[in-house]
Order: C-alpha cells, then structure tokens, then sequence
C-alpha cells in the first residue's frame, strides 16, 4: 500500500554501510547499477537517484509498487517503501500525512514514525510525529474512531525528513539484505536438477558473488528432466541479476559415471563428488572465479558427512563453500520456494541413481585413491575442456 501520488521508492542498504567510504561508494554504484538492470528488465519506467548515500527510484504512482518489488529482488537491499515526496516543511507533511489518512486508513490503531536526517530543520523528530498524528487524527475521527497505539499499530504512516524532501510511506517491503551482486569475485555454481544448489548459488549471489554455472551430465544417470531442471532454475537465479551473463558450463560427466559405476562399488559416490570439484576447479580457472559453491549440508545424504565431506574437498585446492551446511531439509525447500527456484522432481535422477547399495560414510582418503580410477582427475581437466557453453 501506498500513499496517494506516491513517486518514489525509498531503497535502504544494510552492510555497505558498514565499510570504509570508499568501498561504500564502489558498493552503493554497483547497487544503483543492478536495481537499474532490474527496472528495465521488467519495463518499469523510472530512474535511480544516488542521494544521501543510498538509492531512490524516481517513478510514478502506476509503476511505484512494481518499482518497489523489484528493488527488493536486489542483493544487498535490506528494504524498499513506495513514498510520496513533499516539502519539509511541517504544515505540508501534515497536509500530506491526512490526506493519505483519508485514503489508506481504514480503523484501528495507527502509530507515526518519524525521522529526521537534517538536525537544523526547525522541529524535532518527537514534534513531528505528535503534530503528525493529530492531523491523522483529525482527518479521520469523524468515520471512524481511531486508537494511537506506538508498539503494535495497524498502520504505521513512515516519515523520513532529508535535506531537501521528506518522504512519507506506509509500508516497508524487506529485501534480501547482503551485498551488491559483483561486489565480490565470482564462484563456480554447481547447479544440480535439484533443489539445494540453487538456493546454495542464491546465498553466494546475496553476499555479492556472481555466480558462473556448471551442470555436469551424468548420461544415462541424469536425463533430460534433470538438466532442464537445472536450467530451469539457472533462469531464475539469472532474472535477479539481468545485467549479469549466466550461462552454464555444461560438462560431459557420462562416460566418467558409467566407468565409476562399472569399477567401483564403494566410495564412487566420493570420487564421483570429486570428479566434479576438480572439473570445477579448472572452469574457475578459465573464468578467474574464486571458489566453488554446492548445496551440500551435514549429513543429508551419506556422501555428505563431515567425514566424507573433508575427503572429497581434498579434490580441489579452491575453497568449496556450502552455505547450506547446516540446514535443515524443510528449511532449504521453504527457501527455495520463497526465491522461486523450486521446482517439482518426482523422477529419481541425478546423483541418487548413481549410489551403491551399501554407501561409506566414513571414508578415508587414501583407500578411497587405491580405488578411484588413476586417471579420474584427467578426465575431469579433459571433461573441462569439452565444456559448452549454453544459455539457460
Ligand atoms: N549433475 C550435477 N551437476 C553439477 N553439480 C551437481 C550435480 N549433481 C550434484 N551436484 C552438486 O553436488 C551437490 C550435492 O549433490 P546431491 O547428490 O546432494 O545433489 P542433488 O540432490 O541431485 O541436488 P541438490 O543438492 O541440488 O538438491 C549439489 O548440491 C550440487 O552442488
């Protein structure tokens, strides 16, 4: 909800506040630059102001609330209120505050938070939240009989005073919080037809990494299903951040699958793991990324104990960061939902087929060497090289 004539939305920034001037500039264009990216990608008319160090959205009451949705699909915004801009000066806010009373307001009890960034204006925060209220007050209590309540309001009517403007607004819509996407170096994405890697790579994006994604194909043990799920959720991961390119790296993995699973029975889920950590590894180089991002967690599967977890990450000399590691199942898939990469699975592919019966779950590595195929790290170098690129 928004208040009449509402023209701007008011974009707050959480830790880009928190660093040195400089690095707060870097972050606050890259942040410009990426809700910019997100207007035009959805044809939304307006255009990004940097005022006071964090961003407005000059717009119109039409676009306002869309302009508001989109600024909170950015990383690194903590959140975003549609707000109508007035003059600083008391009477106006006042004016302004009963006329969005007369519109919005519809009974029960309402608070007003004001606040004022420009200490030599002539009232103080407190003043104008008093005066404020009683111009709500006034527009109001002949239809209804409104109630003051500063702890649990109804509705709460927003008054921020800067410099030059004051910004009145009654809803705050929260974002993602982190940083700007591009305000860290990029990692390799290992995005699988399920549900955790996505929402794994999101958590790396939300810290400011652009994410380059790779999709090794298992063959026979993948199928068509698993890698359009994969892409299908590459897509959206990409529609966060439309001024960042996201095709996939797609990496022929089915002959090295087949082979594992015709000479290994235990520990081919852990070289398998480490056939796709080392490929990784060699795409990072190609595109100077600086880690590897999966969606593994502690013990949600067999391969994927802390023990054999410490195994496999023995494949690559890149950092492997598992920002899921320590979430619950209910809580990933309710993630997934909400940044709308979840997608149905009800076919069995992927890693899952490739499991032996009796799974390790305490491995070590160097039996684990004395089985693994000697040449499974060339084929990883060589299923890098035969990467290709494809547009989600
Ligand atoms: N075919 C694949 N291509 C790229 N990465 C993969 C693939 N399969 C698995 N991974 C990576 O290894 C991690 C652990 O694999 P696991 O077998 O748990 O995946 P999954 O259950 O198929 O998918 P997810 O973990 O995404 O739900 C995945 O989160 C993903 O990062």
């Amino acid at each position: 909800m928004h208040p009449p004539g509402a023209d701007t939305v008011l974009v707050r920034h959480g830790d880009v506040n928190t660093k040195s001037n400089t690095v707060k500039r870097y972050m606050e264009d890259r942040l410009a630059e990426n809700i910019e990216a997100l207007l035009a990608d959805r044809s939304i008319p307006g255009e990004v102001e940097r005022r006071w160090n964090r961003p407005l959205i000059h717009t119109d009451e039409e676009h306002v609330d869309a302009a508001t949705d989109a600024a909170t699909d950015a990383f690194g915004v903590v959140s975003a209120s549609p707000a109508l801009t007035v003059d600083t000066a008391m009477g106006e806010i006042c004016t302004a505050l009963a006329e969005t009373a007369r519109a919005c307001y519809d009974g029960g009890a309402f608070a007003v938070d004001a606040r004022r960034a420009d200490k030599s204006l002539p009232y103080t925060s407190e003043e104008l939240a008093r005066e404020g209220g009683t111009a709500i007050w006034e527009a109001v209590e002949d239809e209804f009989s409104p109630e003051v309540d500063l702890d649990t309001p109804d509705l709460t009517f927003g008054v921020e005073v800067r410099e030059d403007f004051a910004f009145i607004y009654l809803e705050t819509v929260s974002g993602p919080g982190g940083l700007p996407l591009g305000a860290q170096e990029p990692v390799i994405a290992l995005i699988s037809g399920g549900i955790d890697s996505p929402v794994a790579a999101y958590e790396l994006m939300k810290r400011g990494s652009p994410i380059v994604p790779v999709y090794v194909d298992l063959g026979a043990y993948g199928g068509i299903d698993h890698e359009a799920r994969a892409m299908e959720t590459v897509r959206t991961l990409s529609r966060y951040a439309p001024n960042f390119d996201m095709p996939v790296y797609k990496v022929p993995g089915g002959e090295t699958v087949d082979h594992l699973v015709g000479t290994m029975e235990q520990g081919r889920m852990l070289s398998l793991r480490r056939f796709f950590y080392r490929t990784a590894e060699h795409l990072a180089e190609r595109v100077d990324a600086h880690g590897i991002v999966t969606g593994e967690a502690v013990g949600q599967k067999s391969s994927q104990t802390l023990q054999n977890l410490g195994v496999t990450s023995r494949a690559t000399r890149l950092p492997i960061h598992r920002p899921l590691l320590t979430r619950d199942k209910p809580e990933i898939v309710a993630q997934a939902r909400e940044i709308d990469t979840y997608t149905q699975s009800t076919i069995n592919a992927g890693c899952n087929r490739v499991a032996p019966d009796r799974v390790e779950t305490n491995a070590r590595l160097e039996p684990l060497l004395e089985h693994e195929p000697d040449d499974l790290f060339e084929r990883a170098e060589d299923a890098a090289k035969r990467a290709e690129l494809v547009e989600p």
